[in-house]
């Protein structure tokens, strides 16, 4: 992990930011805050947080929902982490995530995994 690159991303924090993104990780944390207000930017401070405490990226999930969201994100962790670490990392919108994980446990729910999901209007 190229801790330059992590400093230089902290530095781009305000205090707040900065003090959530580096806070404890054995500790949960919660933010709260308004729309446009730096949440992104403070949880890829956080992802890179866990990465430098050297947690494994295949042991961290990031969830959003939107996927230019988890797109951003994982741009965002690329430049600074490099592109193997930021394709290690699951960084998936909410809906991307429970397909995935229904489609690895189709069996458990009696489905084979080409199962369909019917939406609204279907
Ligand atoms: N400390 C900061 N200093 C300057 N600009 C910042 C800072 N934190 C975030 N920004 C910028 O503000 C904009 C919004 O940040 P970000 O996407 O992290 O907010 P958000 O709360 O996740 O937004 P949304 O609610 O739309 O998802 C981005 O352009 C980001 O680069």
């Amino acid at each position: 992990m190229v801790s330059d690159g992590y400093s230089k991303y902290l530095q781009s924090l305000s205090d707040v930011q900065r003090e959530a993104a580096c806070s404890d990780i054995s500790v949960p944390l919660m933010i709260v805050a308004g729309p446009g207000s730096g949440k992104t930017s403070t949880m890829v401070g956080r992802l890179l947080t866990l990465l430098k405490e050297g947690i494994d990226p295949r042991n961290i999930l990031a969830m959003t929902f939107t996927t230019a969201a988890a797109a951003e994100m994982r741009e965002r962790i690329r430049t600074v982490a490099g592109k193997a670490i930021a394709k290690e990392l699951m960084i998936s919108t909410l809906h991307s995530f429970c397909l995935q994980l229904c489609r690895s446990h189709a069996d458990k729910l009696g489905r084979t995994t080409d199962f369909l999901i019917y939406g609204h209007g279907q």
